[in-house]
């Protein structure tokens, strides 16, 4: 005879079977067990159920600090300190692309005039990162914060801007480089157009808004022949994505300019560098291969012309984004709603003297005494353009900007920093 356990709990379902000639004694017994196991099933049910929404609610809640890395009261306090301004009539400002090459001598120089800075950078891989995590080291080390985080996180800039009243962005996050947007078309309208569109609702809806310096650039000149190039020279003709998405960037900030009351102004860099520089640029990766004794690629223009860069050294360049960030004049809007109109400026910031790409591998291989294996091939359709020359008469009136570096001493200081950086080692293996 099977017991009341093996009833209950038949460890096969054929074996549990009613017995109705059973006493009542009995019934009552087995229904009442079985009510109450019923019961205790619905409470484990219910409290399985209970703690599996209570953990899914904290792992929502929680998992941006996990994946992203922001958040909390210890984090709030680090953003206030960073920010912290520390001269009188000073600046507080986010910097976007902080541990990018032009961002971080930026972010320094503003820190070390007494200016509150906040860094924001994703750090992704277009080039290597290492590089990257190397100049936030340096900005950390002369109190600089650096978020890690993308443009077009929403939620991390609005909290951004609840932390800390942004008096100023100096906006230099972007997907660079002119040949890759062939590689990777994507990149630049997730960082250069949506990115920068995400940038301008938060700081549109800020209170008070802040004043906005972003990075244009040279090549939205595109194929305008017109020399030196002025900004009020056409700039409908881009030769790449990238161009196209920096021109587009020029309109998009104009509207919110417009509408909204945004102080706006866009700086058309010319091929900038320098130390710490961007290893994707001709000066940069030219120098690499030739202490790793590799050749070297040389385009070369219709006709076999020369290609020419209105090279510009990174001092030169700061010296321009801190003239436009103490220029910038006010936005007028508050939470949205425009109360008045704002400036809206474009400038150039070149060297106004082009240097032919030959006459720049001439300069490092003086610098770096060894001699370039060059190869000279016509320039491929890659969105390239013959030349680019600036007039920077606007800036020069406005805020007295005046470049003081010719490129054999901007590339002397790069390559110096280059072999501090990387070491002598590059040059095992050469004769
Ligand atoms: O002013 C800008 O707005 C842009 O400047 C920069 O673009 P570019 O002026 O094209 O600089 P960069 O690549 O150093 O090529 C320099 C020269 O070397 C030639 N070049 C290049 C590579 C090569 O292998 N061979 C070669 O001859 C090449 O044909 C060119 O003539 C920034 O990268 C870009 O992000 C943007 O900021």
């Amino acid at each position: 005879m099977p017991s009341l356990e093996e009833e209950l709990f038949p460890s096969t379902p054929g074996k549990f079977k009613i017995d109705r000639g059973h006493n009542m004694n009995r019934q009552f017994h087995r229904c009442f067990a079985s009510t109450s196991t019923m019961f205790l099933w619905a409470l484990f049910l219910i409290a399985l159920t209970a703690s599996y929404l209570s953990f899914q609610s904290f792992v929502d809640s929680g998992s941006r600090y996990f994946s992203a890395s922001w958040g909390g009261i210890q984090w709030e306090k680090q953003v206030r300190n960073s920010a912290q301004i520390h001269r009188s009539g000073g600046m507080s400002v986010l910097v976007t692309g902080a541990a990018g090459f032009v961002g971080t001598h930026v972010s320094l120089a503003l820190k070390k005039r007494g200016d509150g800075v906040v860094g924001l950078d994703n750090f992704n891989n277009y080039y290597d990162p290492s590089l990257k995590r190397a100049r936030n080291s340096l900005l950390n080390g002369h109190g600089v914060l650096v978020v890690e985080g993308d443009l077009n996180d929403a939620k991390l800039l609005a909290k951004l801007f609840d932390v800390v009243a942004f008096t100023h962005v100096m906006h230099l996050a972007a997907q660079a480089g002119v040949r890759y947007a062939m590689e990777n078309p994507n990149s630049y309208v997730h960082s250069n157009i949506a990115g920068l569109v995400s940038l301008l609702e938060v700081c549109k809806s800020a209170n008070p808004q802040p004043a906005i310096v972003w990075a244009s650039s040279s090549s939205v000149y595109g194929l305008n022949d017109k020399a030196p190039f002025s900004e009020s020279d056409r700039t409908d003709q881009p030769a790449s994505l990238y161009a196209a998405t920096k021109k587009a960037g020029e309109e998009i900030t104009h509207t919110y300019n417009h509408i909204y009351g945004l102080s706006i102004t866009g700086l058309r860099f010319f091929t900038v560098y320098g130390p710490w520089g961007r290893p994707d640029m001709a000066y940069f990766s030219f120098t690499r291969n030739i202490l790793q004794g590799k050749p070297i690629t040389i385009y070369r223009g219709k006709n076999r012309a020369d290609l020419a860069r209105d090279f510009t050294y990174i001092d030169d360049i700061v010296k321009g984004c801190l003239g436009s960030l103490d220029t910038s004049g006010k936005s007028t809007g508050s939470g949205g709603k425009k109360k008045g109109n704002a400036p809206y400026r474009i400038f150039n910031l070149g060297n106004t003297s082009p240097v032919k790409v030959p006459v720049l591998v001439n300069i490092l291989e003086s610098h770096l005494k060894v001699k370039a294996k060059r190869k000279i091939i016509d320039m491929p359709g890659n969105g390239d353009v013959p030349f680019t020359h600036a007039n920077i008469s606007h800036a020069q009136r406005e805020f007295g900007y005046k470049p003081t570096t010719d490129l054999q001493t901007g590339l002397k200081k790069f390559v110096r920093w280059y072999l501090s950086y990387y070491g002598y080692n590059n040059r095992k293996g050469l004769q």
